[in-house]
């Protein structure tokens, strides 16, 4: 149920609220998701009117929200407030405070106070200390903290900021953003898995040969050189996004469909992805690629050392391919690989689940048969397209692929909602179920910071590939020592 309560967004002026959290909040809106007592106090740094805010608010959504300014806008922007302040300076948290009480007199909000932190990684502590020491958290209603990503930068700066954190939420308070758990067909993964009995009997290491999680990205790094060098694509998109993507498609079923009970599944995996450490074991799992020039859709791309504030030396992948394994019961013997990366051919986020060949008998003699393929498109389709094979209608002698496709997204006139509008209402609503919990966060780091580490000394080579293709070749040679492929993305 949506509870009343005032959302208090920090960062408010920044890029992540004008291109995903004003047009979230906007849908939610237009589709009477929000609580009717519901505001929104912006904190930015730079001094600004309500109504110079407001103007800020409405370009957002005149450029990137699903619903045009309408009759609705007036009550919409009405709950719009904003606060300048430097979350450094504890004297200026009490014009916020006193925003809040007046936004909360003025829509009689109890005292629900969700706290966003869409700003950048070095302001969560002072911001979370600063909100207790000001008096804001002494209220009478509930307090939530939203956290953008990256958490950390490492196991160690994890720790840390955890434990900050801590002493001024409790676990159940904070709500940690991982926005792919917003998908409509990652949290669709589930509902495959657990209300088809055409899968779930064969979801295991029985009849699944590999699979296959690929998220590649056309664009570059986009003017966050400054963050995107230090970081690469293991920390930016492994870490959380594709784990995550894992941890979904290979939990057991949780005892019930409740935050605890599905994140708990999704640590046991997390648990049971077999850690990498020894350099040439690295070497042998993981493939890492940085760009050079290349053409995209006829366009000449820079290469990544070219692009501005990127070090013209940096040793920072862009690329990545990894193979792991999870030591249990379900999925011992089954490689799970894992791409991503900057500048490749097409923008596009798949699950692929391979199923085992059947015995070389009757149609398949020859044992080339090609094998049942499931694919759960995440981006750009929402879809399920399911590969079988049917005798050739113009040659019966033959069997070949055919495919059954499903995109929902494919329909006139729907919509589907953004990742950000359902984690945003999951956040009013208090359920977590869609956010990391903090032994996700400390877990993935145990299993990425070695690899980054074997990066950062260079015991893994760095290959280049150029822009426009689909990574350096030696990731098609990751799968082809299991005598398997990378299956080609949507379109390719
Ligand atoms: N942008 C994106 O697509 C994504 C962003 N994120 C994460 O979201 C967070 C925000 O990113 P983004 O919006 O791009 O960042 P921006 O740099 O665009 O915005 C930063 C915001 O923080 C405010 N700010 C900075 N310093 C202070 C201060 N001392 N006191 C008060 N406010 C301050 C700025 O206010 P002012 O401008 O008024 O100075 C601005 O509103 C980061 O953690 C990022 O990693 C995560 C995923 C995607
Ligand atoms: O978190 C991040 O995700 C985006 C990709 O998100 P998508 O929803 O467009 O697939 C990535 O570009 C960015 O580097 C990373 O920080």
């Amino acid at each position: 149920m949506t509870e009343a309560a005032t959302m208090i967004l920090f960062g408010a002026t920044g890029d992540l609220a004008k291109r995903k959290l004003f047009p979230a909040l906007y849908s939610l809106f237009q589709e009477n998701q929000l609580p009717q007592q519901f505001a929104v106090v912006g904190v930015g740094r730079r001094t600004l009117s309500r109504e110079a805010f407001q103007t800020h608010v409405k370009s957002s959504i005149e450029s990137f929200a699903r619903y045009s300014v309408n009759e609705k806008w007036p009550d919409f922007i009405s709950r719009f407030y904003y606060v300048s302040l430097d979350i450094q300076e504890l004297g200026d948290y009490q014009t916020l405070l006193h925003t809040i009480k007046t936004v909360e007199h003025d829509y009689s909000i109890p005292q629900n106070r969700l706290f966003y932190l869409a700003i950048a990684p070095e302001l969560f502590e002072p911001v979370t200390f600063h909100l207790q020491q000001s008096g804001i958290l002494r209220q009478r209603g509930w307090k939530r903290v939203v956290i953008e990503k990256p958490f950390g930068h490492d196991l160690p700066s994890a720790e840390a900021l955890n434990k900050e954190i801590s002493q001024v939420f409790t676990e159940e308070e904070i709500y940690r953003i991982d926005h792919y758990l917003g998908k409509e067909m990652v949290q669709n993964i589930e509902v495959i898995r657990f209300a088809n009995t055409l899968f779930e009997p064969v979801w295991n290491n029985q009849y699944i040969s590999n699979v296959q999680i690929t998220s590649s990205e056309v664009v570059g790094v986009e003017g966050r050189a400054g963050y995107y060098d230090q970081a690469g694509a293991l920390r930016d998109m492994v870490q959380n996004h594709m784990l995550q993507m894992m941890t979904m498609v290979a939990m057991e079923p949780p005892s019930r469909l409740k935050p605890e009970a599905v994140r708990d599944e999704k640590v046991k995996v997390l648990r049971s992805i077999r850690r990498l450490h020894q350099a040439d074991e690295i070497a042998r799992h993981v493939v890492r690629g940085q760009y050079v020039a290349g053409e995209i859709n006829g366009e000449v791309m820079k290469g990544y050392r070219e692009e501005e504030k990127v070090n013209p030396n940096s040793q920072t992948e862009t690329f990545v391919a990894l193979k792991f394994h999870i030591d249990n019961f379900r999925w011992a013997g089954v490689p799970f690989y894992i791409r991503t990366g900057k500048r490749l051919a097409k923008k596009a986020t798949e699950v692929i689940i391979q199923f085992k060949q059947l015995p070389p008998l009757y149609f398949n003699q020859s044992g080339q048969l090609d094998p049942n393929v499931l694919v759960i498109r995440i981006y750009p389709e929402n879809g399920l397209h399911l590969k079988l094979n049917l005798r050739q209608p113009d040659n019966m002698d033959k069997i070949a692929p055919v495919s059954m496709s499903f995109t929902q997204n494919g329909s006139p006139g729907f919509h589907s909602p953004e990742a950000y509008e359902r984690l945003v209402k999951d956040c009013i609503e208090g359920n977590s179920t869609y956010f990391t919990r903090w032994d996700e966060v400390a877990l993935a780091w145990k299993i990425v910071d070695p690899i980054v580490q074997a990066f950062e000394t260079g015991e893994v080579p760095l290959y280049t590939y150029k822009a426009g293709s689909w990574g350096p070749a030696e990731a098609d040679q990751l799968v082809a020592q299991e005598g398997l492929k990378w299956w080609p993305v949507l379109g390719q």
